[in-house]
């Protein structure tokens, strides 16, 4: 089957009629698909109101045990419910899952190296038979950013990880593309500057923009996600803004896209 992996950042659904908008889209979708969604502003906002700093470090979470608490409880809560409460006011069937759900998504507590990220996953294994028959039965998987280690720890993990790993996982059976919606109209060479789009993408440009720190923050893990899941078999991984994604669909640009097939690159 034909697989669409869609990831809505945290910044877009921050505003409700922006998540509105967007979850409307989400269900007129054509196909199958997916949701993975983020939530990272509102978990730093709980999270300050609380009295947790946010520690970030190359776009991820520094995550310690009362930050995980915070980020259960706001990914797999807060958010997650009242996503899939919303999409089936839009006649959408779905179901909001973490990793632990139905084993969905199984990682491993990020190794310490240079920084000791704490409670957080790089993702080993993603349960495709539970989502195929979920696809079957065409109800949508929304996954947030919580996963587990399969002895009964759950880890925080970034979305656009989690998005390109089930992307990924996927596309040893099936044609899978995958969409990363966020707040800009894709990758700029001005973060602040939405005409200065860049609409096709290579590794080559991508360490030289990454090189000059025109691509930092939350962009480095979502284009490092795109490019792991182009050379592991996703046939098409677009970036843009929500309202622009029933235009990437039927194969417009109006984003940024890197193609594998198209360009050869991978
Ligand atoms: N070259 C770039 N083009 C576009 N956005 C960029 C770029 N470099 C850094 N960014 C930042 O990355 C952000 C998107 O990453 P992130 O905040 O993690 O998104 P999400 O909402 O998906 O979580 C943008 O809002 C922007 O501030
Ligand atoms: C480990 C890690 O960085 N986890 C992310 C998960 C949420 C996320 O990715 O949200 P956005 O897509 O809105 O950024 C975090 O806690 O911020």
């Amino acid at each position: 089957m034909e697989i669409n992996v869609i990831k809505i950042g945290g910044n877009v659904i921050d505003h409700p009629e922006n998540a509105s908008r967007f979850l409307k889209l989400f269900a007129k979708f054509p196909g199958k698909k997916i949701l993975v969604h983020g939530g990272g502003v509102l978990a730093s906002r709980i999270g300050k109101s609380l009295g947790i700093e946010p520690q970030m470090h190359l776009g991820r979470r520094i995550t310690d045990k009362e930050t995980l608490d915070l980020v259960t409880m706001v990914y797999a809560g807060l958010i997650n419910k009242n996503l899939i409460a919303e999409l089936h006011t839009y006649g959408q069937q779905a179901i909001g899952l973490t990793g632990a759900d139905g084993n969905a998504i199984q990682s491993v507590k990020r190794p310490v190296k240079d920084v000791d990220y704490g409670y957080v996953g790089d993702v080993v294994q993603v349960n495709t038979e539970l989502l195929e028959s979920l696809l079957q039965q065409s109800i949508s998987p929304v996954f947030s950013a919580i996963t587990h280690d399969g002895k009964g720890q759950l880890l925080n993990t970034n979305a656009d990880t989690i998005a390109s790993e089930i992307a990924t996982a996927l596309a040893r059976k099936h044609k899978v593309n995958l969409y990363f919606c966020f707040d800009k109209t894709g990758v700029l060479m001005d973060a602040n500057n939405e005409a200065s789009l860049i609409p096709l993408i290579n590794e080559d440009i991508y360490n030289e923009l990454l090189r000059d720190q025109i691509i930092h923050s939350g962009m480095i893990p979502k284009l490092e996600n795109a490019f792991k899941a182009l050379q592991k078999g996703v046939v098409h991984v677009w970036l843009g803004l929500p309202d622009n994604l029933l235009l990437a669909a039927k194969g417009k640009n109006a984003g940024t896209t890197i193609e594998s097939q198209k360009y050869g690159l991978y």
